[in-house]
This record gives C-alpha cells, structure tokens and sequence, in this order.
C-alpha cells in the first residue's frame, strides 16, 4: 500500500455517525477544499521544476510540504500565490479558477504568504511594516493608516513582537524577522496562510514558538500550508504531509506515514530518519 492509499483511506469518506455506517442515504455534500492545486506543472526553460502536481488544503488544516533543495516547494508556493503562472493545470480557491489572477488580486481573495527571503521595507519601523500589509490586504484592504495600524499592532502582539512595534524594521535580528514576516501576511487576513520556511535559522526553543503561532493561527480559523526543512518541527505541527522530489508528489498523507515511507525515507532523508 502506498502512502498516498493509506492517506486517502484514512481521510476518505469515513461515516459521520452511526446512522451513516446504517447505510440510510444522506444528501450531504463532499467537502470542498479551500484551495485545490490540479495537475500543475512549471517548467523553467528544460527544467520542470513542477511536474503534474495535484494537492489540496482542507479548510481548518495545516498542510506541511517538505523535500530536498530543489524540489520545488518554493515555486509550487509561487504558483499559489500568483508570483509564477503554471504552463499547464489549474489553482482553484474556494471552488473559483484563480490560475492566471495577479497576485494582489489572490492576496485581496485572501490568500496570504511569507516570503523565504525577508525584504522589510527599510526605514519604516516594525509597525508601519505590519500596517502596509493590512492596507493591501483582504477586501480593499482597511480604509486608511489609522486603522491599518491598529490592526498591525494587533498581528504584532499575536506573533510576540509587540514591543518592537517602534524599531525600525531593518535593525531586527533573523528570528524577529520570520516572526515579522508572519505578521505582515497576517494584517492581510488571510483565509490562507503560505508560510516559506518561517523556521529555518531558528533555535529549538524559536521554532517551538513559532509552532505555537502557526497553531494559533489555525485556531484563528485560517488554513496553513508550510515549507520547512525542519522534520521534527513540520512532523509535529502538520495535520498531513506532502512531499516533492525532483518536481513530483511522491507521498501524500499522515506525518509519520509519509516519514516512514521507503521512496520518501529514499529521496529526501538519505538514510537518515526524521
Ligand atoms: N526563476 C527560476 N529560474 C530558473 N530556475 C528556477 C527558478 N526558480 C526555481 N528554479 C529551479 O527550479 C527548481 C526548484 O526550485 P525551488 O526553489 O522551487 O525548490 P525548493 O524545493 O523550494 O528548494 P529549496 O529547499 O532549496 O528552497 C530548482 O532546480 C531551481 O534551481
């Protein structure tokens, strides 16, 4: 049995109640996932950086996607975001085609994401950073710097870094900048957080502290899909896993199904384990 077999049959249509397993019929819909990648592919002049890939992220879930350099994971976060169009497959949000939307309108959708590499805008403090996010974000964005920065401070407590609010944003050390990142997509209000390795660099007792974050960001009811190369951290957090080699699905399910798995064990662990 493959990974992917023993995800779906572990999240397949399970019955809901015992009256379900009785067999009485019941008009109930199947859940529609929040955002549904089908079969993308992206190449890069010779090199398909995706290859044919097809994911979902369930409303409430965090979803990890884990692989070795190179494997694609970034652009597959670009293609969601709107940074990258795919050459062939579709992005759909919320049952709607977003595949060639610009990225401010996915963003104004409410797909929010944090970047790999941290650009604050320098110069403008930690809060003013946060409030430029709430000014381009969900809707038309909020209506004005006042109540932009009062929803920037509020994400800045949320992440823990309320008291850096009046430091300018270019003087913070590493992990106070993952953690800005984080606000900044979050002043978005996003009903989907991308986050691109928010926890690489960080210390053991930093990523336990993120980890609480990301979870407080999904009890705040906003789905989470998260890039990391630390294993025990996205193992942890991760209510299902994906991985991609060379561009490819290879494994798709419960965490420590898919980090048991010979291919995944194989290609993105050597022989080591998680
Ligand atoms: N803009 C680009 N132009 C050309 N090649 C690219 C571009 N972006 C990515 N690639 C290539 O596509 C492949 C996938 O890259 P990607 O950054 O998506 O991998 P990744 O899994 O995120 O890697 P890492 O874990 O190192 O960040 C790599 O071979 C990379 O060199």
């Amino acid at each position: 049995m493959t990974v992917d077999h023993m995800a779906n049959s572990v999240s397949g249509s399970m019955p809901a109640s015992a009256s379900d397993a009785q067999g009485e019929e019941l008009a109930r819909e199947p859940s529609i996932p929040i955002l549904d990648a089908r079969k993308v592919t992206r190449r890069f002049a010779g090199l398909l950086a995706v290859n044919n890939v097809s994911f979902h992220l369930d409303a409430g879930e965090i979803l990890g996607l884990v692989g070795p350099n190179g494997a694609g994971k970034t652009t597959l976060i670009n293609l969601v975001s709107g940074t990258l169009f795919p050459d062939s497959g579709e992005i759909v949000f919320q049952g709607k085609d977003i595949t060639r939307l610009a990225p401010y309108r996915r963003a104004r959708q409410g797909i929010g994401r944090t970047f790999q590499i941290m650009q604050p805008f320098p110069g403008l403090s930690v809060l003013d950073n946060v409030a430029v996010g709430a000014l381009f974000g969900r809707g038309l964005g909020l209506p004005g710097l006042g109540p932009a920065r009062e929803q920037a401070r509020e994400c800045l407590d949320f992440v823990g870094l309320g008291k850096f609010a009046g430091q300018r944003a270019d003087e913070l050390g590493g992990p106070s900048r993952k953690r800005l990142e984080l606000a900044k997509a979050l002043a978005m209000q996003p009903k989907v957080l991308l986050c691109d390795e928010v926890m690489s660099g960080l210390n053991l007792v930093e990523i336990e502290e993120v980890i609480d974050v990301i979870r407080k960001v999904r009890d705040q009811g906003i789905s989470v899909l998260v890039i990391e190369h630390v294993l025990k951290a996205i193992k942890d957090l991760s209510d299902r896993l994906i991985v991609l080699h060379h561009g490819e699905k290879i494994a798709d399910g419960r965490p420590e199904l898919v980090l048991s798995d010979a291919a995944v064990v194989q290609a993105y662990l050597g022989k080591r384990r998680a």
